[in-house]
């Protein structure tokens, strides 16, 4: 008869000896044991004191603690926490109910599908290893023929390396996300996005009844520059400007390239005033800054600027096409500057 050492004996689970072919009873208790010890799977065992009956190889191995240590003692949270408290098996066998089992492990555990009275649950151990290991682990109660809890099983599995890759596909997908919204040339994001945006933007800002204003840019005389200078000196010309829409916005605007040479500003909270101020702003800062060519001469350059404010209800293209205006404006009243379009009730 195999007795789990610990309980006493009305707890005891009595196996009975199996006959094997070769005539050698072999006890089916000692087999149980023998399995659990043998098993893949990490295990531990606890008795109804909650001292741990088994610590097979696999745990040992997870763990770092011994059988040897660990049976026979109470400390089976040294192999996962820092400082006492109770594990998933502890808790089962104290008959804790979701609430209990909450405590200690929110937003991490579920009811098992699979049998009644265990639960289920997934955590980081910053203390098992040297970089800490990611485990799902199972407990459930081992009842005697009454029905009388005698006992807790749980079994750990290490998802480290799924977790790996879960989290290093999840960092490639945001990678790709973000690649496919970004213009490739000046880091800021792309027409494809500008488009997305200013419909959300608008619909948001209808929502809330919060400002949004919208600047359009236009590189002035790129032509000329691409011409005189070469294409490449006109690409580094379009970074700057980048650079220095940058430096003016702030965290909750966006800045787009939506064309060859122009850019796009959704700034939500700001009225056309304050979109304007920051617009001259931009304009004066671009129009200072001296841009070094490969040869090492040095030239400055210009941008026409249209600002518009958005008008709740109103289409997006209408919104855009004022400060579209203000951009043809600018270049016909010499470049270089900035003009805002006020709504004038037609759309
Ligand atoms: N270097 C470079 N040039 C570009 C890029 N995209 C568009 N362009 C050039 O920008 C120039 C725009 O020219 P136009 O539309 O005539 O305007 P502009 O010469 O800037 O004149 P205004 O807008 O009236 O001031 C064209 O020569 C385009 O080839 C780009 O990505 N890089």
């Amino acid at each position: 008869m195999y007795t789990n050492p610990g309980t006493t004996p009305a707890d005891q689970v009595s196996i009975p000896d199996i006959q094997t072919e070769g005539g050698v009873c072999a006890s089916a208790g000692f087999m149980l044991a023998e399995g659990v010890d043998r098993c893949p799977i990490p295990i531990f065992v606890l008795n109804h004191e909650h001292s741990i009956l088994h610590w097979n190889r696999a745990l040992a191995s997870l763990s770092g603690h011994p059988a040897e240590a660990m049976i026979g003692t109470q400390l089976q949270w040294q192999a996962f926490y820092p400082s006492a408290r109770p594990t998933l098996a502890d808790l089962i066998l104290e008959g804790a109910l979701e609430g209990d089992v909450d405590r200690f492990y929110h937003g991490k555990f579920r009811r098992s599908q699979l049998i009644e009275g265990a639960f289920e649950a997934e955590d980081f151990f910053p203390e098992i290893g040297t970089e800490g290991r990611w485990l799902f682990f199972t407990a459930a109660p081992l009842r005697n023929a009454e029905g009388h809890t005698v006992g807790a099983i749980e079994t750990l599995q290490d998802v480290t390396e799924q977790k790996r890759a879960e989290q290093a596909l999840r960092d490639s997908e945001k990678r790709y996300r973000l690649l496919s919204i970004t213009d490739a040339l000046t880091g800021l994001y792309n027409s494809r996005h500008f488009f997305s945006n200013l419909q959300s933007e608008c619909e948001r800002a209808s929502r809330y009844h919060q400002p949004l204003s919208l600047l359009l840019l236009d590189a002035d005389n790129f032509k000329q520059l691409n011409d005189t200078h070469g294409h490449l000196e006109g690409d580094h010309v379009l970074q700057a400007l980048a650079r220095v829409i940058l430096l003016c916005v702030r965290s909750t605007d966006s800045a787009f390239r939506y064309g060859g040479e122009e850019f796009a500003v959704l700034l939500p909270g700001t009225s056309l005033d304050a979109a304007t101020q920051l617009a001259n702003r931009l304009c004066e800062m671009f129009a200072s800054t001296p841009l070094q060519l490969s040869s090492s001469a040095v030239i400055r350059c210009t941008v026409s600027v249209g600002v518009s404010e958005y008008q709740p209800g109103e289409k997006p293209s209408a919104f855009m096409r004022r400060a579209d205006e203000g951009i043809y404006e600018a270049k016909r009243l010499g470049r270089n500057r900035v003009v805002p379009i006020s709504h004038r009730g037609e759309d």
